[in-house]
């Protein structure tokens, strides 16, 4: 077995929580609460900025324009295509997009952007590769999974979104997979393992993402409004 499909087989029992969470089921049923959406919005928005801040330091990382090239290119899949899901949900919620974009980060929201960049920071371009997966992998596998359930038609109101997610997102699962795949072929064994926490460690954060946007998960105490630089 592959080194990928060895870390997807010891996350199945988180993939599974993640299809059964009462989030991906309002999206299956078509049926979110309005700040459910909105509270989802305003934090993917910017765990979607981080994601491409890491991209950058993926960059500073590679070693062939290949690499480069890749990562440039997902920069802009999320700059120009990955906005529509934002925009499905914000239809569905009544609210313009603009309006969500620029708030704190929620817990989990915050603890999962610092659990990549740190990985990013500290770790190999291997690394990088293994806490990024999760991300296009999960919703890749919701996508797919909620279009042979429900079988949505353009009636349904996230109709797009699942589309967009089962059909569009395996181009870059496909290239993560592979890139780490051909990296573990020739890692060290502490490295591997590395790569695996690292793994694991996004799938259970992208399971408290979801849990984040449905309970609209806030910190204790009310946060004053803090800018931008210190998120
Ligand atoms: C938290 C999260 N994970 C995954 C994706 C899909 N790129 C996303 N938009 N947001």
């Amino acid at each position: 077995m592959g080194f990928t499909q060895e870390l997807r087989r010891q996350a199945d029992g988180i993939y599974q929580a993640i299809f059964d969470h009462p989030f991906v089921r309002g999206i299956a049923r078509g049926q979110l609460e309005k700040e459910q959406l909105i509270h989802y919005v305003k934090q993917d928005y910017e765990y979607l900025n981080a994601y491409m801040r890491i991209y950058g330091i993926a960059i500073s990382k590679s070693r062939t324009r290949e690499e480069i090239a890749m990562f440039n290119e997902q920069i802009a899949y999320i700059l120009n295509r990955e906005v529509q899901p934002h925009q499905i949900f914000c239809q569905a919620a009544g609210v313009n997009f603009e309006e969500l974009q620029g708030y704190p980060l929620a817990p989990s929201a915050h603890h999962y952007i610092r659990h990549m960049l740190t990985v990013a920071h500290e770790g190999s371009l291997g690394e990088i590769y293994a806490v990024l997966l999760p991300c296009p992998w999960t919703y890749l596998e919701i996508g797919q999974k909620l279009l042979a359930e429900v079988q949505p038609t353009s009636d349904h109101p996230f109709y797009e979104w699942i589309d967009f997610y089962g059909r569009l997102s395996g181009d870059v699962t496909e290239k993560f997979i592979h890139a780490l795949d051909r990296w573990a072929d020739t890692a060290r064994e502490e490295e591997r393992q590395r790569m695996a926490d690292h793994f694991l460690q996004s799938c259970q954060l992208e399971y408290l993402f979801w849990d984040m946007a449905y309970r609209q998960e806030d910190w204790p105490v009310a946060m004053p409004m803090i800018s931008h630089s210190s998120k």
